[in-house]
């Protein structure tokens, strides 16, 4: 490649740089998705295959019991009437074969055309009511089990929701519902196939019982070509379920509004494109592997087959010329042989599908056990009614993976109840996690945080975030209308006006909202017809209201002020302050010091350790950490005003 423009000699081009490496090619971090979930070995396939009917026929009753019994009852008797049509085909060749007067032997077999003509009748109204009870039941089922997903999803813990390893369950699971549909209908194909398959063998083994091996022999090889297909691509889709989602991710930043300033001031958008095109081509190489094996193992399959069925009508030829078999029962058996080999494909095709759809099914009841097994336990102690305060003793706490120091080591302190707790300290030094850790978003790995004696542990998580209200750091900007965006604050309750505009008032959101062009019925969504952003600034008024709407006992305010303006600044920490007076606890974090200074007790942190707490003046007077930092702040603001010149 040469290198021309502005690059200097022997430097690729700005073009290349940005398509084919240079400083862009670095990795996104994303490149960890080549662990395969589960092996799959074919008899572990086989043997898991009625499990997974089974939950799915759970998931189908639950859905609509009554559905569920026709397409079972309409299934079973058109498998009959299938048989009995068989039968009465075999019985008119019987008639048409045998000797004697055409008009005798057409005679003979009118009961047995009436017969199949009514079977026929029958059978056509048996498809129709089952297929009418497999549309309704289909969107039901995966209904039932989308709202499962969701509500199991929704219920675990936090922490759960932070591992890699849930989180690609729920990536997997996500297509569970979708195949719980489709299994409805393989499942009665299934079964249909299979009663229209015991017919047609059951003629053959009595016309001759060497015809039945053969007939299996003919379709074992497309079953295997089948079921090893299948797997195949189960487990492909497993190891790169990751990437395919990585890939999505980065075509939505390239059009998401929120990155699009950044996309075009610092040219981010080749190094997104570039990392989406490598993306995809490993995922075309995967592909292409994929439809080089099918092709092979169709041709194995094929050739297999052909030989069986070479076999099969060589043994047919075989027992006619060595008279061991009449003509007229060879035609039947021939019949018999094309029906069952064609029930046979039908089976295995729908066996393989059913299959495929059973192993997405499977990760949905594996999210399921597992959702549950991390859900947030029901129930459990009652907390004080007034307690007074809330006391963290030995609390050490360590997220997930690799870290230096724990994000929490060795906590003691306490929260009196009533007041305004500030936690100070650098960023990273373990302020927010200790606040999820009082708001039981997360347990202690070692120590108790008591509340009064009682050990949060064991107490009634919904009765714990009950008294909690919480404005976080980067709390949700929900796509609603501005009242829903403040009421969602207590979504469980009816919304009341006058809770609104208190709280609206609360965080000094007036102004917000009456500018906004619908008031609080504006959508806050700008990417809906009609929907209107809000700043930085503004839309954290809308997260304080939201807080205060909720009226938790202890309110806990993470950096409430970061993307205010002076004047905001200075009435959002009046309005805390005015809170405090009525009994309400704050727990405020803060890197603006000059407002800590009302705080009644400060809590200092520095990497996961508590280093001081007091006062804010005992803490000024002691020149630590606080005084330091205090010092640094204020210096910022000592004006060094020039010396007029002289003369
Ligand atoms: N969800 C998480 N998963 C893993 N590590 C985390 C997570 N959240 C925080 N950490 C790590 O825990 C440590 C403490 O983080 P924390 O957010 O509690 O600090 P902080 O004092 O609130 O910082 P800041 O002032 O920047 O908000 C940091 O080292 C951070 O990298």
């Amino acid at each position: 490649m040469g290198s021309k423009g502005d690059s200097g000699p022997g430097e690729p081009s700005a073009s290349e740089r940005l398509l084919f490496g240079g400083p862009l090619r670095y990795d996104t971090g994303w490149s960890q998705h080549n662990d395969a979930f589960l092996e799959l070995s074919f008899r572990s396939m086989v043997t898991r295959l009625p499990a997974m009917l089974r939950s799915s026929f759970r998931l189908a009753w639950q859905a609509d019991p009554r559905a569920v019994r026709t397409v079972l009852v309409a299934e079973a008797c058109r498998g009959v009437t299938q048989a009995v049509s068989l039968l009465a085909v075999n019985s008119v060749l019987g008639r048409l074969i045998s000797g004697g007067a055409i008009a005798d032997r057409l005679r003979g077999a009118a009961p047995a055309l009436v017969t199949m003509a009514a079977v026929m009748v029958v059978g056509t109204l048996l498809r129709a009511a089952s297929t009418y009870a497999t549309g309704r039941l289909e969107p039901k089922v995966e209904r039932v089990a989308t709202e499962l997903y969701l509500e199991r999803a929704a219920a675990v813990e936090l922490a759960a929701i932070e591992d890699h390893a849930f989180h690609k369950l729920l990536d997997t699971a996500q297509y569970g519902a979708m195949s719980a549909r489709h299994m409805i209908s393989y499942a009665t194909n299934v079964m249909n196939a299979l009663i229209s398959l015991v017919a047609a063998a059951g003629v053959l083994t009595v016309l001759h019982p060497a015809l039945l091996p053969l007939l299996a022999t003919m379709t074992v090889p497309s079953a295997w070509g089948a079921l090893t297909n299948a797997r195949r691509h189960y487990e492909s889709f497993h190891t790169w379920v990751q990437h395919v989602r990585a890939g999505r991710l980065i075509g939505s930043l390239l059009t998401e509004p929120e990155a699009a300033p950044e996309i075009r001031v610092h040219g981010v958008g080749p190094f997104l494109l570039h990392h989406f095109h490598e993306m995809s081509e490993s995922a075309e190489a995967e592909q292409a592997r994929l439809a080089r094996l099918t092709a092979r193992t169709g041709l194995i399959a094929a050739t297999w087959t052909g030989l069986a069925t070479a076999a099969t009508y060589a043994t047919l030829g075989g027992l006619l010329l060595s008279g061991a078999m009449a003509l007229s029962v060879a035609g039947t058996a021939v019949i018999a042989i094309r029906t069952g080999s064609a029930s046979l494909d039908t089976l295995v095709l729908a066996v393989n599908q059913l299959h495929e759809e059973a192993l997405f099914v499977g990760d949905l009841q594996k999210l399921y056990v597992e959702a549950a097994e991390r859900a947030i336990p029901v129930g459990g102690a009652a907390l004080p009614e007034e307690p007074r305060e809330i006391r963290f003793e030995n609390v050490t706490f360590s997220y997930p993976g690799e870290a230096t120091h724990p994000a929490l080591d060795d906590v003691s302190l306490a929260l009196p109840l009533g007041r305004i707790i500030a936690l100070v300290g650098e960023n990273g030094s373990g302020k927010t996690t200790l606040v999820k850790l009082l708001a039981g978003l997360y347990r202690p790995d070692r120590g108790r945080i008591l509340w009064d004696g009682v050990d949060a542990v064991t107490v009634d998580r919904r009765q714990l975030a009950d008294r909690i209200a919480m404005v976080a750091q980067n709390f949700k900007r929900w796509p609603f209308t501005a009242r829903v965006n403040v009421a969602v604050g207590r979504s469980a309750t009816p919304i009341t006006e006058e809770r609104l505009a208190g709280a609206v008032a609360e965080a000094g959101a007036q102004e917000v909202v009456a500018d906004l062009p619908r008031g609080l019925d504006t959508l806050l969504a700008r990417s809906f017809s009609g929907g209107h952003e809000l700043s930085g600034g503004q839309w954290q008024r809308l997260g304080i209201a939201r807080a205060a709407y909720r009226k938790g006992r202890i309110l806990i305010v993470d950096e409430p002020t970061a993307a205010l303006d002076a004047r905001a600044e200075l009435e959002v920490f009046e309005k805390i302050r005015a809170l405090a007076g009525t009994g309400q606890t704050v727990v405020l974090i803060t890197h603006r010091l000059a407002s800590v200074r009302h705080a009644d007790l400060v809590h200092v942190l520095d990497q996961g350790r508590l280093v001081e707490s007091g006062t804010p003046d005992e803490l000024l007077a002691s020149g630590g950490v606080y005084a330091e930092l205090y010092a640094l702040q204020a210096d910022q603001f000592t004006v060094k005003v020039p010396a007029p010149k002289a003369g």
